[in-house]
């Protein structure tokens, strides 16, 4: 059982002594009878009602839904003040039945879901000594009942404190009486039991009769019965005594007692013992059994007319009752319906409640989560920071040791750098006096610069300064020691070891001709090779009609013609001798005053390379047949470069055209007119010069000393040229080519001198000149580097051999 509050409204004071306490039913009309049987059956006594009842408590607010809450608790509230005024009610209804009755009234009440506990708690909790409670439902009523059918009345039967008597009624009759162990010293105390007025007189006597007969009837089979087992003498008559009630010795129970006295048969009474013969005895037995067959006959005859009339009451009664039922049904129904309509609502409103806070309970989870979170990161990024500043304390003493080193470190750099520089000048003075010493037996003055020194000189290499990029490698313009110079830097690839590449730029270095670009020096560590800087472009700028050069008149170009083939001839007759192999007007730079210099000579032969392009219509047809550079191949591209000179026209077709022009004697329709007035001679000279070098046949190409011979004619404008194409098989006339010429006595050099402007002068007026303390070029007026002068041995033997042949 739940709790059990008592809701009676003040404290009770209850005399159990005094009082017949009666369990009702919540409804009226099934208590009513045995409220009226109390009371008509204790006058004197006061009755109290005793009533559980049982709260209309939602089964679902045990729900874990609605455990809690402030909504639970005020619905207990509604409920509990609902149940009070119910409660009211119910107890109104009886006092108000009992108010006819002229008994004192009093009622004990109290709220438990199990009604049947919540009696016997309230016997036991009030040490209720007398209590009258129904049997069963009415309709379980018949004349031979005697037995509990209501779970209530067995439970209460069956747990009831002993000390409480309780008299069990059905539709007004008594059923059973479950006795005290102290009833008999009770007896004098017991309330008196006065018969119940039931509602209908006839129904009642009919009762009544039906009992007494029933008493009657019980009596005789229990003598039949005992027949034999009792003696005669000790056989008791029964007494059937009317006040008080009949109660069982020790803790019995009588049955089917009937209510209200019953009257003594008249054969029984007033007859303590009976003393028997054995003629009365049989007289006696067959008169108990005709007595017994008639009442047994009358028995099932009043049984039977006591059947059908309750049967119909019942029936009647049952009708109205069922009806009645229905309707309550029915409003039950519908108040059901609308009390779980509001409840499903509020059910629905109570899930939406819960559902927001539910989520306001899991977004604040989800907050504190982050909460924490943050705050774990926080812990984190405080101690990263901590840790960052302890790293950057250690950071910065480690940084300013490091500085301190630095600037140590700088210091011994630089200085060691100056001991470096210092180390190199000293190295480079010691080898130019060897080399100066060597220049004397050698003729070579060529000086090997440090990387370090080709780095400073071309500004690291700074990309602004370069000047081109060709096939053998990249040019730089540099500034070494005041000198304007071009460094070449070789690619490392196809070259010769170390030795071989240091011999061949040892014989590049030693070649020096008015015409050709002065090597330096070399850096051994770069592989590159340091020209003298020839500051005016190239012939293939001036040729080029996109540039936007002055255009060369054709005495400059018949000029540089000239010089090309001089140096070309000084190449080819160095010993050893020195194929260019890459002639071309890109090749053929021009200094301030326009001066050839050829550029790039034997580099081919110090790099040689895979796959020269066939597109390159400068290089000898030959070549590509037989794979190899020669003194031809070089006359090959002369000859093209002065096809170029007479017609400033695109290579492809410039043979098919000029020989076409001489073939049809109109050689001025090729020649280049931004040359100015070609003197036709010479212009036919030159073009037959031209063709005859870019003969197919290398055989067939003319030597480069008689081609000399023609031009250098071409450059005197008072010696007269022969008409006949036959004059390149004759001997020239014995004028000198220039370079031949000492640039200052103007006359064929006997000891040619190259100065440290690269000049080759007569030894005599060199000399002569530097003696008279001049430290500038004669030729440049630029200052001199030194005043170290080197025999020029190439120019010295070509001069020889020009005089021999003349
Ligand atoms: N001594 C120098 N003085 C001034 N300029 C130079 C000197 N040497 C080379 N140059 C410039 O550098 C450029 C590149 O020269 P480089 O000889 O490497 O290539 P290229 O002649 O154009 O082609 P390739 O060598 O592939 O046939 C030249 O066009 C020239 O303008």
């Amino acid at each position: 059982m739940g709790s059990i509050g008592e809701i009676n409204g003040d404290e009770l004071v209850l005399d159990v002594d005094e009082t017949i306490f009666v369990a009702v039913a919540e409804d009226v009309e099934r208590s009513k009878t045995t409220v009226l049987w109390a009371a008509r059956n204790f006058s004197g006594k006061k009755i109290c009602l005793l009533y559980v009842h049982r709260p209309a408590r939602p089964a679902s607010w045990t729900h874990k839904k609605l455990a809690g809450g402030t909504f639970r608790k005020n619905a207990v509230k509604v409920i509990e003040r609902v149940d009070k005024q119910k409660v009211d009610e119910i107890m109104n209804s009886y006092l108000h039945l009992l108010s006819e009755t002229e008994v004192q009234t009093d009622k004990l009440c109290i709220a438990g879901q199990n009604i049947e506990e919540g009696i016997v708690e309230l016997i036991a909790r009030h040490n209720i000594k007398w209590l009258v409670m129904g049997a069963a439902s009415d309709k379980h009523y018949s004349w031979r009942m005697t037995d509990l059918k209501s779970k209530k009345a067995l439970f209460v039967c069956k747990k009831a404190p002993d000390s409480c008597h309780i008299w069990f009624l059905c539709k007004g009759y008594l059923i059973f009486t479950r006795a005290t162990n102290d009833d008999s010293n009770n007896r004098q105390t017991m309330p008196p039991l006065v018969q119940l007025d039931s509602d209908n007189e006839t129904r009642k006597s009919e009762k009544l009769e039906s009992s007494y007969m029933r008493r009657r009837l019980r009596y005789w089979r229990s003598l039949l019965e005992q027949d034999g087992e009792k003696d005669s003498g000790q056989l008791e008559r029964e007494k059937v005594e009317p006040q008080p009630i009949p109660s069982s010795s020790g803790s019995g129970s009588s049955f089917g007692e009937p209510v209200g006295p019953e009257p003594i048969g008249p054969e029984l009474a007033g007859s303590d013992t009976i003393t028997t013969s054995n003629v009365e005895e049989k007289k006696r037995e067959g008169n108990v059994a005709r007595e017994v067959h008639r009442y047994d006959k009358a028995m099932h005859d009043i049984g039977q007319s006591e059947r059908t009339v309750y049967g119909e009451a019942r029936n009647e009664k049952e009708d109205d009752s069922t009806m009645e039922a229905l309707c309550k049904a029915k409003a039950l129904d519908g108040l059901c319906i609308k009390e779980l309509s509001r409840r499903k609502k509020l059910e629905e409103l109570l899930e939406k409640e819960k559902d927001e806070v539910k989520m306001v309970i899991d977004q604040n989870n989800g907050f504190m989560k982050k909460l924490q979170m943050v705050q774990g990161d926080n812990l984190k990024l405080e101690s990263q920071i901590r840790k960052l500043h302890d790293l950057e304390k250690e950071h910065g003493e480690k940084f300013d040791t490091a500085m301190e080193l630095l600037k140590s470190f700088r210091q011994k750099r630089d200085q060691i750098r100056i001991d470096h520089e210092n180390a190199i000048k000293e190295v480079n003075t010691l080898k130019r006096l060897i080399k100066g010493k060597n220049v004397e037996s050698s003729g070579s003055e060529m000086l090997d610069y440090s990387f370090m020194e080709i780095n400073e000189a071309t500004n690291e290499f700074d990309p602004s300064w370069k000047l081109g990029e060709g096939k053998y490698g990249s040019v730089y313009k540099g500034n070494l020691q005041n000198l304007q110079i071009a460094v070449k830097m070789l690619p490392s690839y196809g070259s010769q070891n170390h030795f071989e590449f240091e011999r061949r730029v040892e014989i590049l270095s030693r070649v020096r001709h008015p015409n050709l670009v002065t090597i330096v020096g070399t850096c051994p560590e770069s592989r590159s090779l340091i020209y003298q800087y020839i500051p005016n472009g190239s012939l293939e700028d001036c040729l080029s009609t996109e540039n936007n050069v002055p255009a060369l008149s054709w005495e400059s170009r018949i000029r540089i013609a000239s010089e090309i083939c001089s140096a070309l001839l000084f190449l080819h007759s160095n010993v050893p001798c020195i194929i260019h192999g890459n002639l071309k007007p890109s090749k053929i730079l021009l200094d301030s005053n326009l001066v050839t210099k050829i550029n790039d000579y034997g580099i081919s032969q110090l790099i040689p390379i895979d796959g020269i392009d066939k597109s390159d219509l400068y290089v000898d047809p030959h070549y590509f047949v037989s794979g190899e550079m020669t003194l031809e191949s070089d006359i090959y591209s002369f000859g093209m470069i002065l096809l170029q000179l007479l017609t400033r026209r695109p290579l492809s077709g410039i043979l098919r055209d000029v020989k076409c022009a001489l073939e049809n004697d109109n050689i001025s329709a090729v020649l280049d007119n931004s040359a100015g007035d070609w003197p036709v001679a010479r212009g036919k000279k030159l073009a037959n010069v031209a063709i005859r070098c870019c003969k197919k046949n290398p055989l067939n190409r003319p030597d480069l000393a008689v081609i000399l011979r023609i031009i250098d004619r071409m450059k005197s404008p008072e010696v007269p040229l022969p008409e006949s194409s036959s004059y390149l098989n004759q001997k020239a006339p014995r004028k000198p080519p220039s370079h031949y010429l000492c640039p200052i006595f103007q006359e064929v050099m006997k000891d040619p001198l190259i100065a440290a402007d690269g000049f080759t002068y007569e030894a005599e007026a060199i000399r002569e000149w530097l003696a008279n303390g001049h430290d500038t070029s004669p030729m440049t007026n630029l200052k001199m580097e030194d005043c170290n002068l080197i025999p020029n041995h190439a120019l010295h033997l070509a001069i020889q051999d020009w005089q021999n042949q003349w």
